[in-house]
């Protein structure tokens, strides 16, 4: 046998283990800490949508394989996502290894709740530990568990684990080494879960939470209390939408500085380059096209990092299902579903992610219309779209009370999305005919003070794919927009820029003919084409064509008043209005054919979405024009 092959060999063999349990438990916490990964870890359930495999070493040197699976409060699975994990604990995933061994991991403050599912797992035959985590959380509360008697009861080990502390996973490593790993066991078929009725199972976890389970002293409910406030039907409302606006005022306040910073740096590197090169295509293609293009849309990173700042951590401190409950009620009457809150909101980062975790909606219809108004959500790649055209068209001004003009478009912008979302989704529902009303059935978790380590993580991640996305997609796509804008040159005596001549340009005056009646002239149906692979290439684009349409050195810093000056307002509207809309976005398209199972729903939402895009800009470009003029 080679050395290869033996590897390969001894790979397979390396024990599997699953991390079970119930949603927001801490199973993604447990599992980053045990094998030094960073899944997304969040304090609302349904987190984790997908399998995630990692491995570690105990430290006795036996090396573990180690899987991450989405929450689930039973083995009779309701939503594809809980049905994932049950087919991967029974071994029904067709080419997937069948777990080893189970760590059930549960909520300490919460047993009562959590234990249903140790039990059912049990019946699994597996061999079993019990990560009795959030200890930390439950001492503070008051609540004492007798381990060594629910481990007689459980008939497992059961150790304290506390996942979000280093060396809180310490106890649980002792109890893995000391598991004995039998590659001859099987879990038992489903049908043994099955045959045991609910209550009896029922009746089983009150027992249990009797012998092991007691309240030492009543901290009064410190979560309860914010509650009382926070889900208060008037001034819950009320604190959300505050919450929200002071965001969007915090996005662009707070941007300013060092916008500015990214903004004086990129230009002032433009120029030192520049300089250096004599006047030809070269120093043309280096200043304008990637400077200017690349650099204009660099300077939005402080914007979309401020956002984040805020939504992780009203996701880490526990708000964000309070709002789900809050919004129920919005959401119920347009017939959405309140398990869709967390899809949609995830859409505000990116419809891709929002598309995928819609998977833990149990209705088929229900999930379908999330789908479909997922992308109507304001994704961060429109961030620097609708940012360039504030910063050129509203002026920076206080409207009294501290409130900054341009936060409050933006904050409308985000509105309007939604709200037309909700009208879509309303729509959907009836010509889907779908019926029934789902109680949105929402585990609302304890609040705790955000971990600065995720926050900083959170940040760091949102970064990374910014600036992973401008490095790549952006850069390559700005290279090929220099080109088309380049050549062919202009023609002798010629009245207009060379772009005007252009393959680009041709490209845009073609265009320009479908969409002359919302008011974009060539130079934005340039941007707009190579915006559909990603949205924010559009204002680099408009970067690099302005800046080959004007005389001087233009880079990214002087964008905003070349639009000002060549645009309209009735233009920069419309603009704004067909953002809100398009489905500027190729690989939403594509994740949403992979995640419903057939290219027909793509194609219904590129088509709905087009149509509501021209029909909105072709209505604020008429409007506009006809109260501002222009
Ligand atoms: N205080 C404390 N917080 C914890 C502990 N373990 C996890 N958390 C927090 O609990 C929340 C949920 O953690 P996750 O790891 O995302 O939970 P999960 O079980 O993977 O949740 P799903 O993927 O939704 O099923 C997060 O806010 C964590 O920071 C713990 O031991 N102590
Ligand atoms: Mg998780």
């Amino acid at each position: 046998m080679g050395a290869v092959e033996q590897q390969v060999r001894t790979a397979a063999r390396t024990p599997l283990i699953a991390l079970l349990g119930n949603p927001n438990c801490g199973k993604t916490a447990l599992f980053n800490r045990l094998t030094g990964s960073r899944q997304k870890v969040a304090n609302y359930a349904g987190v984790t949508i997908e399998r995630k495999e990692g491995s570690f070493i105990l430290p006795s040197g036996k090396p573990l394989r180690v899987l991450d699976l989405p929450g689930a409060y039973s083995l009779s699975a309701h939503t594809p996502d809980e049905a994932i994990t049950r087919d991967v604990v029974a071994g029904l995933r067709a080419g997937e290894q069948a777990p080893d061994a189970v760590v059930c991991v549960v909520n300490a403050t919460n047993l009562r709740l959590n234990l249903r599912l140790v039990l059912e797992i049990q019946r699994l035959g597996l061999p079993m530990v019990l990560a009795l985590n959030m200890v930390d959380v439950a001492k503070k509360r008051g609540i004492e568990i007798d381990t060594a008697r629910l481990s007689q009861e459980l008939g497992m080990p059961v150790i304290e684990t506390v996942a979000v502390q280093a060396g809180g996973e310490k106890a649980l490593l002792a109890a893995l080494a000391a598991m004995p790993f039998d590659h001859a066991v099987k879990a038992q078929p489903l049908s043994a879960i099955d045959a045991v009725p609910v209550q009896q199972t029922q009746r089983e976890v009150r027992r249990i939470i009797d012998a092991t389970v007691s309240f030492d002293k009543d901290t009064g409910n410190l979560s309860e209390q914010i509650d009382a406030v926070v889900l208060h039907p008037l001034a819950g409302p009320v604190i959300l939408a505050v919450l929200m606006f002071l965001v969007f005022q915090a996005v662009f306040s707070w941007a300013a500085v060092p916008m500015d910073l990214i903004k004086g740096g990129v230009e002032h590197l433009g120029v030192l380059v520049g300089q250096g090169m004599s006047e030809g295509p070269l120093r043309s293609l280096i200043v304008e096209g990637i400077f200017g293009g690349v650099g204009s849309v660099l300077v939005f990173l402080p914007q979309i990092l401020i956002l984040f700042f805020f939504i992780l951590i009203l996701e880490d401190c526990g708000y964000l299902p309070r709002a789900a409950f809050l919004l129920d009620r919005m959401m119920g009457g347009v017939g959405l579903s309140g398990r869709a809150f967390i899809p949609l909101l995830s859409s505000f980062a990116c419809a891709i992610p929002g598309v995928m975790a819609a998977r833990t909606i149990q209705n088929p219809r229900d999930r379908l219309v999330t789908i479909m108004i997922a992308p109507l959500m304001t994704c961060s790649a429109r961030l620097p779209v609708y940012a360039l055209i504030i910063a050129a068209f509203i002026p920076d001004r206080k409207l009294g009370a501290g409130i900054n003009l341009q936060g409050l478009v933006l904050f409308i912008l985000y509105a309007a999305g939604i709200v037309s979302a909700m009208g879509v989704a309303w729509f959907f529902k009836r010509s889907l005919k779908a019926r029934g009303q789902h109680p949105l059935m929402l585990e609302l978790p304890a609040y705790h003070w955000p971990h600065l380590q995720n926050l900083a993580l959170g940040l760091w991640e949102r970064a990374k794919i910014f600036l992973m996305r401008v490095g790549t997609v952006i850069l390559t796509l700005m290279i090929l927009i220099w080109f088309l804008s380049s050549f062919p040159g202009a023609p002798e005596g010629a009245t207009h820029p060379p772009i005007y001549y252009s393959v680009a340009g041709m490209l845009g005056r073609a265009l320009s003919v479908i969409f002359a009646p919302i008011g974009f002239g060539w130079q934005i149906c340039i941007a707009l084409v190579p915006g559909m692979a990603a949205r924010e290439v559009a204002v680099g684009a408009l970067g690099t064509v302005y800046a080959l349409s004007a005389s001087g050195d233009d880079v990214a810093g002087s964008l905003a008043p070349l639009i000002a000056a060549s645009w309209t307002l009735p233009t920069a509207l419309s603009l704004l209005a067909w953002y809100v809309f398009a489905p500027q976005c190729l690989s939403t398209l594509s994740v949403v054919r992979r995640e419903t199972g057939s290219a027909r729903y793509a194609w219904l939402m590129a088509g709905y979405m087009f149509a509501l895009a021209y029909a909105a800009s072709f209505i604020t470009y008429q409007v506009a024009r006809h109260f501002l003029g222009g």
